[in-house]
């Protein structure tokens, strides 16, 4: 279709010859062809477009050249495929090889198409212009050129002819061309009419293939929506589906348990059913026995009728008997009442007679004079046995031995007195200067002498008045003495069982109980403890920070009062005998203990238990101030006995034990002096241990010495010197002690 405009694009070109148009008609039949095939291309529209006009179709070319040729055949003897006219205007155009023309129109046409300067290349010796140019006198050859010439011109007449014959031909080709143009450009007219229909189909074509793009869009938009939704709906219609044949699953296995249910529930029911008919024939049974029964109770009936009779009249006299009872009953509950009553005066008076038994007893004490001395002889132990060289076995021949032995190493002590167990009888037997033996026994008598089976409850039953009269407003000062593994701390702190506990937890204890007691007479209780270690004259605070305390204490006397005080040392608020047991602990495990040869657990220091109680009476507006000391005294055993002379820090610690034991001795005696004298110094100073106990060692306070004896034959001579000391503090008279009382 693109190559058709530009064939009939050029009409000002020379018009072509037949070959020519032969060669524009096979190029429009290739047009055609072209815009047929690509005809064919086009959507299905395009012949409905090609018929509107079909009088007028679009093969005019192929027509008019047919008509132009029948044309030529019917004018012209010369078709126009004749070679002259081709020749004629080729020459026209670009060749030049023919003879010049003589007439002036073959001259004018020959001048006005060919150039002067080509003639002569085909013959030399001639000019070109012989006519016009200088005559030279070759007489042969202008006849021959004059014969030339003749021929030129008859040749030209015969030719002008034939020109003007051709001229007529080129009339009537010229207009056979001007027909053929304007056919031409009539179908030029045509042609670009069906282009712009073309263009215009083409637009409304391309219009409608964009709507079907977009319809296309569309549909697949919506195919896809709709595909969209039919997948949504086939879900949610599988989802109930699903969910309907789950409800129908569930529905279908409820009603096969409810089956089942009712299976079971009618087997259980025809059970019963069973059951029911055989208990209706026990029944049936039963009621027939029953008849029997009732039959045969009737008459029993009637014989319990008479029995009834006879035991109503029996009821009426019992029931004389129970007012009876009732009555006494009465006058006995009256009688309790008096009875009750009569125990609370009694239970009254019991209190009012203890607190004159403790008055009494106070009394006792300060006509007995104030320190009394207890005497207590520990049993032999399994650790004072020799270690043997073979481990002693279980059976009764090894227990034997061991008793054996233990009755062998027992001194021999003795005590006579079964009743008032006051008097401890120790026997010795030594070699004489003649080397005979001689025996001899000592008798010792003290307030109270415990012997070796004696419990630490039995002795605590002893000092318990003694340590209760703390809460009276009393300085109470309990003292253990003796030989190192004597059982000085066994007696004062005892052990951890509530059986072997000491005398210091029991007395606590007991001060608590009685401070509680008090109470409901009005007496309110403050207490305080302390706990001091006196290690080679040093005061050491047990309730300090770290084993040993840095602190130098000083012991401050308060003579107003009768108190002492020791400067930066704990002084704890206690609360509980609890709470007393675990400070106990904790000082005992600072204690300084050091390894002797006696004992392994050598106490080589003084403890020094204080319990200070203050108390208000409420009521009577009283106030006491009391203390109760309890010594733990280190051992006394003498200097060589105790192995310890070979070593420098032991020899120092017993030189320091001894010194402070012989103070407390002669404290002891000087008070007694004191007592015949009325004006004798105390050596209180002498010793840290005296000067600590100095308020409890007065003639104020009460005080007791708890004299702790080995019962090893080895040990006797030590404890006969404990036993002359003990003696000697015991026949002590030390004055009257004296309450710390005043109504404030
Ligand atoms: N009455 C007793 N009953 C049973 N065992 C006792 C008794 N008295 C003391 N003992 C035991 O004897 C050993 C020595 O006693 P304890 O340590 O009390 O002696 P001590 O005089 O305090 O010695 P130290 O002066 O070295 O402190 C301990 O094992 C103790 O348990």
């Amino acid at each position: 279709m693109s190559r058709l405009p530009r064939l009939h694009s050029s009409p000002d070109r020379p018009v072509a010859g037949p070959s020519m148009v032969s060669t524009m008609t096979s190029l429009k039949r290739k047009a055609i062809t072209e815009d047929d095939e690509e005809a064919m291309d086009q959507p299905k529209k395009l012949p409905a477009i090609g018929r509107g006009h079909q009088s007028r179709p679009l093969q005019p070319t192929r027509n008019a050249t047919n008509l132009t040729t029948s044309r030529l055949n019917g004018t012209t003897s010369r078709p126009l495929t004749r070679p002259q006219a081709p020749n004629l205007t080729t020459s026209r155009t670009t060749r030049g090889t023919s003879a010049p023309p003589t007439s002036s129109s073959s001259r004018s046409l020959y001048s006005s198409t060919r150039q002067p300067a080509k003639a002569p290349t085909t013959r030399k010796d001639l000019p070109i212009r012989t006519a016009s140019g200088p005559t030279r006198c070759i007489s042969e050859d202008d006849k021959k050129i004059q014969a030339i010439a003749n021929k030129v011109e008859s040749w030209q007449s015969m030719h002008g002819n034939k020109l003007a014959g051709l001229e007529a031909d080129m009339a009537a080709e010229r207009s056979k061309v001007a027909d053929l143009e304007a056919n031409h450009n009539f179908l030029r007219k045509q042609l670009e009419d069906a282009k712009t229909q073309e263009l215009l189909k083409q637009r409304e074509l391309s219009n409608v293939s964009d709507e079907i793009e977009a319809l296309k869009k569309r549909h697949a938009r919506e195919l896809k929506d709709l595909e969209f939704d039919l997948k949504r709906e086939v879900t949610a219609a599988k989802d109930e589906l699903a969910n309907m044949k789950s409800r129908h699953a569930r529905e279908l296995m409820d009603l096969e348990m409810d089956v089942k249910k009712r299976e079971r529930e009618i087997q259980q029911l025809q059970e019963d059913l069973r059951l029911c008919r055989g208990d209706l024939e026990r029944e049936r049974e039963t009621v027939s026995t029953l008849k029997s029964t009732i039959s045969h109770q009737s008459n029993a009936r009637i014989a319990l009728g008479t029995e009834n009779h006879a035991l109503q009249s029996q009821k009426t006299a019992l029931q004389t008997e129970l007012d009876m009872y009732l009555a006494t009953i009465s006058s006995l509950n009256l009688k309790l009442e008096a009875s009750q009553k009569e125990i609370d005066a009694l239970k009254h008076e019991t209190m009012e007679a203890e607190t004159a038994r403790r008055k009494l007893h106070n009394m006792v004490q300060e006509l007995k004079g104030n320190i009394r001395v207890f005497c207590r002889v520990r049993p032999v132990l399994p650790s004072d046995l020799p270690s043997p060289e073979t481990p002693p076995d279980s059976s009764s021949s090894g227990f034997d031995l061991a008793e054996r032995l233990k009755e062998e190493m027992r001194a021999n002590i003795a005590f006579p007195d079964r009743l008032d167990h006051k008097e401890i009888v120790v026997a010795s037997s030594s070699e004489s200067a003649t080397g005979q033996e001689r025996k001899e026994v000592y008798n010792f008598n003290f307030d109270r002498v415990f012997e070796p089976e004696s419990s630490q409850a039995e002795v605590f039953e002893e000092i318990s008045l003694l340590a209760q009269s703390c809460t009276d407003g009393y300085n109470v000062c309990v003292f253990a003495y003796g030989q190192t593994g004597s059982g000085k701390s066994f007696t004062m702190e005892g052990g951890p069982t509530a059986t072997s506990s000491g005398m210091i937890p029991r007395a606590v204890e007991q001060v608590f109980q009685v401070a509680e007691e008090l109470k409901r007479k009005g007496w309110e209780y403050k207490m305080e403890g302390q706990f001091l270690e006196i290690y080679n004259e040093t005061i050491n605070d047990l309730l300090g920070k770290g084993e040993f305390d840095k602190k130098k204490h000083e012991i401050k006397h308060d003579p107003k009062t009768n108190s002492t005080r020791v400067t930066d040392a704990n002084v704890v608020p206690l609360h509980s005998p609890t709470q007393v047991r675990s400070l106990l602990a904790v000082a005992q495990s600072r204690r300084s203990v050091a390894a002797t040869l006696m004992n392994e657990r050598s106490s080589r220091s003084h403890s020094v238990f204080t319990l200070r109680i203050s108390g208000h009476n409420v009521n009577t507006g009283e106030r006491s101030e009391g203390s109760l000391n309890l010594v733990d005294l280190a051992g006394s055993e003498r200097l060589n006995a105790s192995g310890t002379a070979a070593d420098k820090d032991r020899l120092k610690e017993t030189q320091s034990i001894n010194r402070s034991l012989s103070a407390l001795g002669d404290v002891i005696a000087a008070l007694g002096e004191k007592g015949e004298k009325g004006d004798k110094h105390i050596p209180y100073r002498n010793s840290k241990l005296t000067y600590l106990l100095q308020n409890s060692l007065s003639g104020n306070s009460k005080t007791l010495m708890i004299l702790n004896l080995s019962p090893l034959a080895a040990h006797l001579n030590e404890s006969l010197t404990s036993l002359r000391f003990a003696t000697k503090v015991n026949n002590t008279t030390i004055g009257t002690a004296k309450k710390q009382v005043r109504t404030s």
